[in-house]
């Protein structure tokens, strides 16, 4: 397990940092974002978290997991087993996620939607219980950044178009709370 995380922690960094060079972000900027130790807690701050859905014998009255966006930067799943994730995709609807033998997933969280002011939009998802007996397991990696910075919206300094924040500045730990006192809806909190 330990060296499970050691790798997703890896493999976090490397995607977080390519979007953030995309974005043009500094490199000084870049290393308060990906500093893996929580400062208050003296512990890194990223998180596996285990999820088990076992069959149920009438799958229409459950949900395995309720609609949500990922409050991190990116979250790195792993699917193990049956189908059940589904996307939201506006237009057409939720869609189904089959999981790929050899194939990560990896989601946009909430925390690198409001630091790219939207451009990588963070994803709604969810998790039904199929009408099968096979129980349902998955591996999610929470690459998130340390508790006690700020993030703000970036907007390129020199542009063509005019560039606006579309949320305002807030602190990590801030956000975490602002989304369970919401029941999962953060962005529209924080909106400007
Ligand atoms: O089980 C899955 O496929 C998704 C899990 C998930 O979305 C989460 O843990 O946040
Ligand atoms: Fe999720």
């Amino acid at each position: 397990m330990e060296e499970y995380q050691r790798e997703m922690k890896g493999l976090g960094e490397r995607i977080i940092r390519l979007i953030l060079k995309f974005l043009g972000i500094s490199e000084e900027e870049m290393m308060k974002l990906l500093t893996s130790t929580d400062e208050s807690i003296g512990k890194p701050h990223m998180a596996l978290r285990l999820n088990s859905y076992p069959p149920c014998p009438d799958p229409g009255q459950v949900m395995g997991l309720a609609a949500h966006t990922d409050t991190s930067l990116c979250t790195i799943l792993h699917q193990v087993g049956n189908n059940g994730l589904q996307i939201f995709k506006d237009g057409t609807g939720w869609v189904p996620l089959s999981p790929m033998s050899g194939t990560l997933i990896v989601n946009i969280g909430d925390l690198l939607h409001i630091l790219s002011n939207g451009r990588f939009p963070s994803i709604l998802h969810r998790v039904m219980i199929q009408e099968n007996k096979e129980h349902r397991f998955s591996l999610a990696y929470f690459y998130d950044p340390p508790g006690e910075i700020y993030i703000s919206p970036y907007c390129k300094p020199l542009s063509d178009t005019p560039q606006f924040p579309l949320y305002r500045s807030v602190n990590v730990k801030e956000y975490f709370a602002i989304k369970a006192k919401k029941t999962g809806k953060g962005l529209p909190a924080i909106k400007i």
